[in-house]
């Protein structure tokens, strides 16, 4: 099992070009199932995630082709509607399958994702929404069974903010009879970028970025082309890491109008930063101050970048306090950072940190994705030698991480 070897102490400085989104590109990979025509895709990220969605797509009979960043997908020859258990309990984001399935052939049998790391994570809404489409659905051996004649418009709200369940209703709602209205949608840049693409595959929607869709079903889509937006958490956690570790870098290829809520928080600690349309160039040569924040949907502060923060706040001089309020488990890092020497306390969905003046080198194990990011950070920071067990959570969602660290000067090696 891969791990992650780092020396901390060192100053980090030189370009590093962020990669395509990967909250953008499954489900915008899913989209390749609603039309026969041809999806020509780039700034597609290389990461586990994608293979594991290739994959999963390439089952059911739709054609892929990848050529480095970019993908061609060609769903004309679709004949398997099922995405099965041993792919799906690798990746939740499986479940965007099910939505498009549905929709263009009436029919689809998807594998339960379960719980996961950070919290149980149920897809009651997804499902809800498809019934309240029309589709009969039911439950057996851990399968969700669903089945249309037609899909047909209506209004959905869902319970609570959901990023897939949004995605896949939004993509179901396109091939769906007349119209849809999605209240309640999620904002996040990520369905706004799927939104961009479905239109350009003819898909009829207004509302787009904002928390109210309206979509005219349309009886077929065609192909499209489409940048995948790149990608904002990526963005973040490269700035954590220059926050906690100090240094001089500069961020390419990335977006910097989808990043307030953190933006605002990198200043507070004192990072400073000039911001061009598609670039950040992000100095540090202080003590990090401590930021106090709260988790919610976008435009607020976003969760799968509360632990990155965490790590940072842990060397800050002070103290500071942290609210998870999407996931009801997302503080498994905690541990790990305090056997690097942190001080932090949780009391439920808060954890309260007090700023260490360094922290020391460690073994610690990755507990999911952005725990495996802010580990890294706080050893990058850390006096001596840490060595992160687990890493494989790391390499679903960012692009050759430690590729990246080390060519502006971080002491990192991935080891068997
Ligand atoms: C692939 C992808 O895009 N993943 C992102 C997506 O996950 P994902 O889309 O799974 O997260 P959701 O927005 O759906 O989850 C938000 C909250 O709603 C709950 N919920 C959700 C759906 C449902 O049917 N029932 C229900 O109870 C969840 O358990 C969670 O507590 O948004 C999360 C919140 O920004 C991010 O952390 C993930 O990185
Ligand atoms: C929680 C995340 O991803 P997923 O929904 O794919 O588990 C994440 O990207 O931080």
């Amino acid at each position: 099992m891969d791990k992650l070897l780092i020396q901390g102490g060192k100053r980090l400085a030189g370009d590093i070009t962020i990669s395509g989104a990967k909250n953008a590109a499954l489900p915008i990979l899913c989209a390749g199932l609603l039309t026969s025509g041809k999806l020509e895709l780039s700034n597609v990220p290389r990461l586990h995630d994608v293979a594991t969605m290739l994959k999963l797509l390439g089952q059911t009979g739709l054609k892929v082709a990848q050529d480095d960043e970019c993908v061609t997908l060609q769903g004309d020859a679709i004949d398997k509607l099922e995405a099965p258990y041993e792919l799906v309990k690798t990746m939740r984001a499986s479940i965007l399958v099910l939505g498009p399935l549905l929709a263009r052939f009436g029919e689809a049998k998807v594998s339960l994702p379960g719980g996961c790391a950070i919290g149980s994570r149920p897809v009651d809404q997804h499902i809800k929404g498809l019934q309240a489409l029309g589709a009969e659905i039911t439950i057996e051996g851990g399968y969700i069974y669903a089945k249309c004649k037609k899909l047909k418009g209506t209004r959905i709200v869902t319970d609570m903010i959901t990023v897939t369940g949004t995605e896949n209703l939004l993509m179901a709602a396109t091939l769906a009879e007349g119209e849809t209205i999605l209240e309640n949608a999620a904002r996040e840049p990520e369905v706004t970028d799927l939104a961009h693409l479905l239109v350009a595959m003819g898909a009829k929607i207004e509302g787009i970025g904002t928390d109210r869709l309206v979509i005219q079903g349309v009886a077929e889509l065609h192909g499209a082309k489409h940048a995948v937006i790149s990608d904002r958490i990526e963005t973040a956690t490269f700035l954590c890491a220059v926050a906690a570790a100090g240094g001089d870098i500069t961020l390419r290829n990335t977006r910097t109008d989808i990043l307030d809520a953190a933006l605002d928080k990198l200043r507070e600690i004192g990072l400073q930063m000039t911001i061009g349309p598609d670039w950040i160039r992000a100095q540090m040569d202080q003590r990090p101050k401590p930021v106090t924040f709260r988790t919610t949907e976008y435009p607020g502060f976003p969760t799968d970048m509360q632990a990155q923060f965490m790590a940072v706040n842990t060397i800050a001089e002070g103290p500071s306090r942290v609210t998870e309020t999407i996931f009801e488990n997302r503080f498994m890092h905690v541990q790990e950072m305090n056997r690097l020497g942190a001080a932090i306390e949780t009391d439920g969905n808060t954890a309260f940190i007090t700023g260490v003046d360094h922290l020391i080198g460690a073994p610690v194990m990755a507990t999911d994705l952005r725990a495996s990011a802010s580990l890294v950070i706080a050893a990058l920071a850390a006096r001596g030698e840490t060595l992160v067990d687990r890493i494989y959570h790391l390499d679903r969602g960012y692009d050759r991480m430690e590729v990246k660290l080390s060519a502006v000067g971080a002491d990192i090696v991935r080891v068997k």
